[in-house]
């Protein structure tokens, strides 16, 4: 909870005892970035070719999730984070789609963690979305969803609720226990902050040596309220072989759709 609200202004105090003044009511004027982590090895999907860059009906998976991203009115910015030896292949992929809104492509870390602090570095917008490269059907509405609520609490998530019953199992296989399904949220990306708070979001967990799987998790982790905003159960993240029929069939459905 913010410590103080005055009218228009939330005044947050962070774990670590840092402030931040967030403007209420979403001062549009803001900029907007968006981090593209793409620089994973893929290898849950074990394919030659690394999953971001599978052709998909005729163009590279991230290029079907820059080309959201790059006709989204609200984005000022795009930085996109690979592989070293993936960037001149990224350049020229991103060149011949024509993404305009991507200002540079930088070499990404070991964990997704490091390649988005890698990105946040570079992106100098007031506000940064951080969407996964392999996410490629998340739909203009959420993220316009996403925006509005972030832009009035500094820092919001997209999720879907769990369907199914999730369980804690220990090393030995046994159930430990059965969370109120109620509850579970399935989270998903984009995920949108102020950059000053992600920031030093990330620097703090350097600091601690700590890793997260999403950077929700770091800035929760600084004590500040983390929204979540529904998303789509169609923004999927392609992970392992099974998704591409996901993939497909979206797709199909969506174009059904036009
Ligand atoms: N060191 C890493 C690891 C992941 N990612 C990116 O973060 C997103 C989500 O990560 P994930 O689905 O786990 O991708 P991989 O790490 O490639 O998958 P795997 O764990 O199966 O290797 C992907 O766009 C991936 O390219 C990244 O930029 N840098
Ligand atoms: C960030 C994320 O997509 C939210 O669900 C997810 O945590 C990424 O996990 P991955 O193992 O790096 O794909």
């Amino acid at each position: 909870m913010p410590l103080l609200e005055a009218r228009d202004w939330f005044i947050f105090k962070t774990k670590d005892g840092h402030y931040f003044v967030q403007k209420a009511k979403g001062d549009r004027c803001l900029s907007v970035g968006v981090i593209i982590p793409a620089a994973g090895q893929g290898k849950r999907m074990g394919m030659g070719e690394r999953k971001q860059f599978l052709q998909f009906h005729g163009q590279p998976v991230i290029i079907h999730t820059l080309a959201l991203f790059e006709g989204l009115p609200e984005v000022d910015e795009i930085v996109v984070v690979t592989q070293e030896e993936e960037i001149a292949r990224t350049q020229k992929m991103i060149e011949e789609a024509c993404i305009h809104k991507v200002t540079c492509v930088v070499s990404g870390g070991k964990e997704r963690q490091e390649s988005v602090y890698l990105g946040l570095k570079k992106i100098r917008t007031d506000w940064v979305m951080v969407h996964d490269a392999v996410r490629p059907f998340v739909s203009r509405e959420a993220i316009s969803r996403l925006l509005k609520v972030a832009r009035m609490h500094g820092a919001a998530i997209l999720a879907v609720p769990v369907k199914d019953t999730v369980k804690m199992v220990d090393d030995a296989g046994v159930v430990e226990q059965t969370p109120d399904r109620k509850r579970l949220w399935a989270v998903q990306t984009p995920q949108a902050f102020r950059r000053d708070i992600l920031l030093s979001a990330h620097e703090q967990f350097l600091k601690w040596d700590a890793m997260a799987t999403d950077d929700s998790m770091l800035v929760e982790e600084m004590g500040i309220d983390v929204r979540v905003v529904e998303g789509e159960y169609t923004n999927i993240k392609l992970t392992t072989p099974d998704d591409l029929f996901m993939a497909e069939a979206i797709y199909q459905m969506r174009s059904k759709k036009k």
